[in-house]
This record gives C-alpha cells, structure tokens and sequence, in this order.
C-alpha cells in the first residue's frame, strides 16, 4: 500500500468517539462534537470603550454631567437629551441617546459642566480650546450591542480542538460547559525478550527506545497503560484480549481500550508473531505493510470486538515513523479532531526513492527544509534532533513536500 493511502485509511477507518459534556475547565485540548454558538450578543447593550463620558450633542461642549455609571451597573434608566453627558467607566452601560465617549483625558469637567478638551483639526488652526466646531464622531468610544456578535452565531465549529483561547470564548459567550468527544484510551504492548527497561544496553540486550516514547506522541488520547510482553505468541494473544497491566498495578484492563499499539513482532523472523497472532483473533487487517522508509512492515487492523490495533515495527525510527503514519491520524479521527490543512515547505538535498515514499527528519528554515540526517531505521537521533519528518515521494526531484510532526493537530493556542 502506498503511504498517503495507508494514512487515509488509518484516518477512514473509525468514527468519532461518543460526545460527552465536560465542565469548562475539563475540556482543553478536546475536540468539538457541536459548534460553540453564542448564547447572548457580545456586547449585551451599547457599551464604553473606555473610562471617560458618554455625551450627546455636538462638540466641544459644554455639556451638562446628569449622573454616572460603573462596570456592573444596570442600564441608566435615562435617555441623553442634545447638551448632556453622563460620567461612564470602561465596560459600563452608555445610557440611551449618546453619541460617543469623550476619555476621560480629554475632559475639563467644572461642577456639572463638561468641555472637551480637542486639538482642533480645522484646516490651518492646530489650538485646543478654539472656536472652531469639532465634527461629530458618532459612536466613537462605544461598543454597540451584538457588534462582536448576535445570540445564535457559530463562533467555532465542530471539529475544533479545545485551546484556551476556545474555552475563554466559550465563557464569554455564555457557555458553563462544552460538548466534545471522548478521548481515545490507548495500551501500549512492548514485545522483545532483547529489550531492557533501565541502565545501559550490553550485547544482546537493548533498551526499550519506543514505550518512553508513545505517552508523548499519543496526541489528544489517554494512556492506560504499557504493558511488556515476551517474545511468544501466546502472551502476545494475551495482552490483545486481556491486556494484563504490569506497570503500573493494574487499574483498568485494555478490553477498556479503544486502540492497542504493538511494538515490535511485526516482520518475519521466528519471533515475529504478531501477524499470526491477530490471525487467530480473526482481526481485520486494513494495512499489511506500507511502500516506505522506514517503517514498511507497519500494520493496522480491527479486532472482531471494535478496538484498533496499531503495530508498530520494532525499529525506533521506524516505529515513529508507524505512529505519524497510523497512529496519529487513527487517534485524530477517534477523538473528533478535524483534519489540518497541510504544512509544506521546499526540499532540495535529499534522493528520492524510485518506489517507496520517505520519511526524512528535517529541520525548518524559512520555506525550506533541511535535513538532518541520522536517518537509520534503529536510531532516533534524526527524529530527535529534527522539527518535523519531510514525505517524500518516490521519485521526488525537489520542490514543495508535506512536513508531518509529533504536534501536528495538536494546536491549542
Ligand atoms: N527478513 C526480513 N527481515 C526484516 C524485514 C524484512 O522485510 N524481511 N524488515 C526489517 C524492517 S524494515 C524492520 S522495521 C524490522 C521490523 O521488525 P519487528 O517489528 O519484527 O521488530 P523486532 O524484530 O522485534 O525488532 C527489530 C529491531 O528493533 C529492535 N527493537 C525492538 N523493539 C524495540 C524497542 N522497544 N526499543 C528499541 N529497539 C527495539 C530490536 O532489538 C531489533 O534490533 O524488521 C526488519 N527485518
Ligand atoms: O522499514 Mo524498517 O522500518 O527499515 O526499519
């Protein structure tokens, strides 16, 4: 299967998660399951733009101060006649008839009687305090009701992720409590007799690169737990079906998952079972294998009960490059996330492939990507040091490429 084929289908192959109603707080880094619509205009009546007075009639004045109102204050139940002003603070309701707000800065206020204190801006004469009329500046310094926006409008659509500047807006308009979808909740399996889990490796013995790894590339999802299998068929068999938690204690099982990602089993050696192991379970297989590098023996199924299972090949950069590829766009889909547009930028130094697609760890430079190399399928070293992995398609003569990343979709402002 081709690359952008095997990541459509991973994206294709589930439906959104049930919708759940979190409390605002809850909600960040979610994904929409309905529009955030207004639940009252913004402003809710007209409004001071700033500390000053709100007047009617023409300028400079005089103007004669009826009475003032506070942020917080209802409505002054007045209506300004031609010649009154009333004292507002910044947020405060204006009262019904006044044309703009004076700031306060440019006030002169003796007793009751307000002058405005304008530079003139009558041709030739640059004097406050003249003689000249100051045009009429109607509605300056006030915010209409319902300019920012009317009760009923989609501020954010469905789809969206969550950020703080979502969740603030969703306050703003009303909102105690948001409509998004569940989280998908992933266990990890770790397989290989070889893998060590602290110190240095020695030879035989490696230390697991990709389980430290996966809590932070599993965008907008839980994990439930890891779990560290031996090289056998009938643990791996296990762990799909019960999934016993190792570390830590067990506090949920993986029958509570929605995806399980295998790590390494996933090519043809003695030890590799997981193919024959999801056989037995009469999974689904949506992706056996995928024309790039690295990452080929990448794998994607469905078991009988609905959980997904991503298998992730036993090389750590070609496991990153599985969980960009599958795992990633699989856990967007789940959790409602609307697809990104793409990020593109300019690749020149870097050979092509005549058939498969590569993955490249590039840094970005302007509209450029550099790559870094370091590239081997068992090191991290590129992916470490890079901003983003550049797709390459076969036969790429450089030009425009798509740039994938560990964030991607993740967003929050
Ligand atoms: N005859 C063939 N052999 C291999 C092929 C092939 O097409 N024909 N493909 C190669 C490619 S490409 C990859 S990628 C690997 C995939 O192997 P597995 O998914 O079966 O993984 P393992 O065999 O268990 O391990 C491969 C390699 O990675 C090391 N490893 C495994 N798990 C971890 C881990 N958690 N952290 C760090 N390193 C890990 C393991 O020690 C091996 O060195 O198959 C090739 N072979
Ligand atoms: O594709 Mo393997 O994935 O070269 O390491």
């Amino acid at each position: 299967m081709t690359w952008p084929l095997a990541r459509r289908t991973a994206r294709e192959a589930v439906k959104p998660l049930e919708a759940v109603e979190l409390a605002l707080p809850d909600a960040v880094g979610f994904a929409l399951a309905s529009g955030v619509r207004a639940l009252a205009d913004q402003p809710t009546c007209d409004t001071s733009a700033m500390d000053g007075y709100a007047v009617a009639g023409p300028g400079p004045g005089p103007w004669t101060v009826a009475g003032r109102v506070a942020a917080g204050d209802p409505v002054p139940d007045t209506t300004l006649q031609s010649g009154e002003a009333f004292g507002v603070a910044t947020g405060a309701p204006v009262p019904a008839g006044s044309d703009l707000v004076i700031p306060v800065e440019r006030c002169t206020v003796e007793g009751s009687r307000l002058v405005e204190q304008a530079q003139c801006q009558h041709s030739g004469c640059r004097h406050s305090g003249c003689q000249h009329p100051v045009p009429a500046q109607v509605g300056k310094n006030i915010r209409r009701r319902g300019e920012d926006w009317s009760a009923g409008d989609e501020l954010v659509p469905a789809g969206s992720a969550v950020s703080p500047a979502v969740l603030g807006l969703a306050a703003g308009a009303g909102h105690d409590t948001l409509l998004v979808h569940r989280r998908p909740r992933v266990a990890v399996i770790v397989t290989g007799d070889e893998l060590l889990h602290a110190g240095p490796p020695r030879p035989g013995r490696v230390r697991d690169a990709i389980g430290p790894m996966l809590p932070g590339l599993l965008m907008g999802a839980d994990l439930i737990g890891t779990n560290h299998v031996r090289d056998d068929p009938s643990a791996l068999g296990d762990a799909l079906t019960t999934h016993r938690r190792v570390s830590p204690p067990a506090l949920t099982s993986a029958t509570q998952a929605d995806v399980l990602v295998t790590c390494g089993a996933t090519s043809v050696g003695p030890a590799d079972h997981l193919r024959r192991v999801l056989h037995d379970l009469d999974a689904e297989i949506l992706v056996s294998g995928v024309a790039c590098r690295p990452g080929h023996p990448m794998l994607l199924a469905t078991l009988p009960d609905g959980r997904c299972v991503v298998g992730l090949p036993g090389n750590p950069f070609a496991a990153f490059a599985a969980v960009l590829t599958l795992l990633q766009p699989l856990l967007s889909t789940l959790g409602g996330h609307a697809p990104h547009p793409p990020i593109t930028a300019r690749l020149t130094q870097v050979e092509a492939h005549p058939r498969d697609t590569r993955l490249v760890p590039v840094t970005r430079r302007g509209d450029n990507a550099m790559p870094v190399g370091h590239d081997r399928p068992g090191s991290l070293w590129g992916a470490a040091l890079a901003d983003a992995l550049a797709v390459v398609p076969p036969g790429h003569q450089g030009g425009e490429v798509e740039l994938i990343s560990a964030q991607a979709g993740q967003v929050p402002v």
